[in-house]
């Protein structure tokens, strides 16, 4: 199974970019932002509200490690608007919908960061080294967290790092030894985070291309596994996994005074065609009975094919006279122009039980009464139905 889905997703993985890690095809690459979003926007929320809530904290340190004149006015003013940003960004976050809005958005209050940080930055007379060092950590977890596209976490980071940079040639003064370590730290980290950012973007694409697989995958084989080979009808796991929505519809259908009906249908005497035609005739029988059946019920309507010539049929949001006229038209078209198989000497007969899908029904309940009705039928000559009102009154 491994072997097959590289082969199915080798092709996709192709078409992923080698240097931006984005997909090639737009289409895909806005499926899987979207996704993205949806999926990180909690993780960004709950990451800001760390930053705002760390911030003072930082002022505290600020105030103790710096001796600049200056604290006052930059520092505290940069790590107000720091704080400011994040509460602004918490309140927008939950209501951004498209990922290029969320892509603006965090793009630009990084950027404020960012700047904020190189302002405070012009502040620091000592330890400088231990503000660059703040800077490229949180640069390589900009780039590894996968929280923006490879192209932006570079736009942000290179500009972030420039401005560094100059800061520390023009307005720091350090030797030139310290600033050749600051450029290096600077430019080292910028490639070892671009090298993660692709890896990461890379990786989440390919998941993302892996999710859809094993989604379709399971979709395709759930079809598979509801679906009768002979007759492509619904089978009977298909109702037993659909019961839990048609007692949610019985609740329903209820308050608007509707009903569901199951009806047991049970082609007559079909050992009969076996016998005399052959299985390939009665085979095309069972074909041909579901095709007239699905012909007369709505799309809403199903047919489950139960196992050999058994049948469930079960309508929507009708009542007990419309159920009982899609059964006479049903056996009508049967006498009346048959089934149209060549082989077949006479018209197939169907018998059939009728009854509501009450709201307090269990799936066992519901069949054995449509089973009951059309034992009836069956025991009163075949080739007509009977109906079982459950706990209503019969109908006329
Ligand atoms: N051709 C074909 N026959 C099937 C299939 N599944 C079950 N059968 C046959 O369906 C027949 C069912 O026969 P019975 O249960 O005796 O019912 P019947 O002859 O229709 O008689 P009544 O239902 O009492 O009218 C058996 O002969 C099975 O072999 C199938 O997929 N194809």
């Amino acid at each position: 199974m491994g072997i097959k889905q590289n082969n199915t997703l080798d092709p996709e993985v192709q078409h992923i970019t080698h240097f931006f890690s984005v997909f090639k095809d737009l289409d895909k690459e806005d499926a899987f932002r979207q996704e993205v979003l949806r999926k990180q926007r909690r993780l960004v929320f709950k990451l800001c509200a760390f930053v705002a809530v760390a911030m003072p904290v930082f002022m505290l340190s600020d105030y103790m490690i710096v001796k600049s004149e200056l604290w006052s006015t930059f520092l505290v003013g940069q790590r107000l608007v720091q704080i400011t940003a994040c509460i602004v960004f918490l309140l927008i976050i939950p209501r951004v919908k498209r990922y290029s809005s969320y892509d603006a958005l965090v793009f630009s209050t990084l950027f404020i960061f960012f700047s904020l940080l190189q302002i405070g930055s012009v502040t620091f007379v000592d330890d400088y080294a231990l503000y660059a060092l703040f800077d490229i950590i949180i640069m390589i977890c900009l780039y590894a967290s996968g929280i923006l596209t490879v192209k932006l976490s570079l736009t942000l980071c290179v500009y972030h790092s420039l401005i560094a940079i100059i800061i520390v040639i023009f307005v720091k003064g350090l030797d030139v030894h310290s600033q050749i370590i600051m450029v290096l730290g600077y430019g080292f980290s910028n490639g070892a985070g671009i090298l993660l950012a692709i890896a990461q973007q890379k990786n989440a694409r390919q998941q993302f291309l892996l999710q859809h697989f094993l989604r379709e995958k399971t979709l395709q084989l759930k079809q598979l596994a509801y679906r009768d080979s002979l007759t492509n009808a619904l089978n009977r796991r298909a109702f037993q996994d659909h019961f839990r929505d048609i007692e949610r519809m019985a609740v329903r259908m209820q308050a608007d005074h509707k009903n569901q009906f199951l009806i047991a249908a049970d082609i007559d005497y079909f050992k009969a065609v076996n016998d005399n035609f052959g299985h390939d005739v009665g085979d095309k029988v069972l074909v041909a009975f579901i095709a007239l059946v699905e012909a007369n019920i709505r799309p809403l309507d199903n047919v489950y094919r139960f196992g050999g010539e058994e049948f469930m049929i079960l309508l929507q949001g009708c009542d007990a006279d419309t159920a009982i006229k899609r059964v006479e038209k049903i056996m009508y078209l049967l006498n009346d122009s048959g089934l149209k198989i060549e082989e077949l000497e006479h018209p197939v007969t169907c018998s059939f039980g009728i009854t509501p899908i009450l709201v307090t029904d269990t799936i066992d309940s519901v069949c054995i009464r449509a089973d009951e009705a059309l034992y009836l039928a069956k025991k009163s000559g075949r080739n007509q139905y009977r109906f079982n009102p459950g706990s209503d009154p019969k109908p006329e």
